[in-house]
C-alpha cells in the first residue's frame, strides 16, 4: 500500500460527504449549504494586489517565479505550450459530464474508501456545511468511470481521449515549471535527483480533478470550495473565463485571481513548502460561486514518485535556517491531510525542541 490511490482506504467517508446535491432542482439555498460569514476579510481593491502573470517563455521566468512563490505561493502562466484548442476541448468535455442527470453521474460515484470518480471534495468532512460544488477525480485513464457515465458504446471515447492527452501535457508542464522553481533556488539536477524516477520505479504521479460550481441562487451565503492548501508539489489550474478563485495573503486578505485568457494558475502545494524548507509557502485558496454562470475548473495535482520521501533540500538549510520538516511520502501526507486537514503540515514539522 504505497500509492496515492491507496491513501484513503484507512479513512473512508460517509455518503453525505460524497453525494452532491441535485443542483438543477435547488431553487433556493438549502440550510445544509448556507455558510456563515467568512472568517477572513477581502483585500482592499485599492491596494491593487494581484497574483503575478508570468510569460513562461520570457528571459526572467525563473526569477519571477521565485518571487511569486515567495510572496504569493501562486502565479498565472501564459505561453505555457498547452494548445488553447485542447483547453477548450477539456472545458467542453467537463461541461458535458456535469450536464448529465444527477442519477447518471452517481453511476460513477466515488466509493467511500477510494478517491477517483464523481463526488464532493474530500475535505467536506471537516465542515458542518456542504459546499456548492461537485467534482470528478481522474488518476490516469478515466475509462472505467467514463463507461459508467456514458453506457452507450462510443459516447465515452472523446472524453477519455481528451483527458488522457490533457494529463500528458500537464505532466510535461508541471515538470518544466518545477525545474524552473528549483533552478531559481540554486538547486542543481543532483540536488533533486529524487524527482527523476529511477529505472523500474513508477513515474511521478499526477491527479486530475474536474470541478463544477453550478449557478447558485444565493452565492453570498454559499461556498464553492472552502479555504485549503493543496497537498501536491504544485497544482496547475485552468479556470476558463469565469472568476471565483481567490488566494489569501497575510495582512492583505482574500485576493481574486481574475482569469487571463488562455492562462493557467500555478499553486504551490504543501510538499513543495516541505522541499523548500518553508522558503516557498503553499497558498491558502478557495473558490466562490455566482448566480449567473456555471463555473468549471480543472486542477492537476503533481506530486513526487510514489516511493519517494520528500524532505527539505539540505542546500536550503543552515545555522540560520534549521531543517523544519520530517521526510514524508505523498501518500503519508494525504493520510495526514485526510485526518488533520489544514493542520497536516504542522504535524510534519519538527518541533523547536527536537531541532
Ligand atoms: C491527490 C489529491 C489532492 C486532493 C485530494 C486528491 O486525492 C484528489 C483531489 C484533491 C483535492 C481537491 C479539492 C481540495 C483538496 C484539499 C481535496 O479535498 O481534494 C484537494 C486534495 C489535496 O490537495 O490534498
Ligand atoms: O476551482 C477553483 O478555482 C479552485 C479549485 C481547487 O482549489 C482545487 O481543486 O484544489
Ligand atoms: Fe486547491
Amino acid at each position: 500500500m504505497n500509492s496515492v490511490s491507496e491513501s484513503y482506504k484507512n479513512n473512508p467517508l460517509h455518503l453525505k460527504h460524497i453525494i452532491p446535491l441535485d443542483f438543477k432542482t435547488a431553487l433556493k439555498l438549502p440550510d445544509s449549504h448556507a455558510w456563515t460569514l467568512p472568517d477572513h476579510p477581502m483585500a482592499d481593491p485599492l491596494t491593487h494586489a494581484a497574483v503575478p502573470v508570468i510569460d513562461l517563455g520570457g528571459p526572467q521566468a525563473a526569477t519571477l517565479i521565485r518571487q511569486a512563490c515567495e510572496k504569493w505561493g501562486a502565479f498565472q502562466v501564459t505561453n505555457h505550450g498547452i494548445p488553447i484548442k485542447l483547453l477548450n476541448q477539456v472545458e467542453f468535455q467537463t461541461r458535458r459530464l456535469f450536464a448529465l442527470p444527477a442519477n447518471q453521474k452517481l453511476l460513477a460515484g466515488r466509493s467511500p474508501e477510494d478517491f477517483t470518480g464523481y463526488g464532493l471534495p474530500r475535505i467536506s468532512t471537516f465542515f458542518s456545511k456542504l459546499m456548492w460544488t461537485e467534482g470528478f477525480t481522474i488518476l490516469g485513464s478515466p475509462l472505467d468511470h467514463a463507461r459508467q457515465l456514458w453506457p452507450h458504446e462510443y459516447d465515452h471515447i472523446n472524453f477519455c481521449q481528451v483527458m488522457v492527452e490533457y494529463q500528458k501535457e500537464l505532466k510535461g508542464l508541471a515538470e518544466k515549471i518545477l525545474g524552473l522553481m528549483f533552478r531559481s533556488l540554486g538547486l542543481t539536477q543532483e540536488d533533486i535527483a529524487w524527482f527523476k524516477p529511477k529505472y523500474g520505479c513508477k513515474s511521478p504521479q499526477g491527479v486530475l480533478q474536474l470541478n463544477s460550481y453550478p449557478v447558485c441562487p444565493d452565492p453570498n451565503r454559499a461556498m464553492g470550495l472552502a479555504p485549503h492548501t493543496d497537498s501536491s508539489l504544485l497544482t496547475s489550474l485552468y479556470q476558463g473565463n469565469t472568476s471565483g478563485l481567490q488566494v489569501y495573503r497575510d495582512n492583505v486578505g482574500w485576493v481574486p485571481v481574475h482569469p487571463v485568457s488562455g492562462a493557467l494558475v500555478v499553486i504551490v502545494g504543501d510538499l513543495m513548502q516541505i522541499t523548500c524548507n518553508g522558503r516557498f509557502k503553499s497558498a491558502l485558496h478557495r473558490a466562490l460561486v455566482n448566480n449567473t454562470r456555471h463555473r468549471i475548473s480543472t486542477a492537476y495535482f503533481y506530486g513526487p514518485p510514489q516511493d519517494v520521501k520528500i524532505s527539505p533540500s539540505v542546500k536550503l538549510t543552515d545555522h540560520d535556517h534549521p531543517i523544519l520538516y520530517r521526510p514524508v511520502t505523498w501518500r503519508e501526507y494525504l493520510d495526514a491531510k485526510a485526518t488533520h486537514f489544514n493542520k497536516a503540515i504542522e504535524l510534519i514539522r519538527y518541533d523547536a525542541s527536537s531541532c
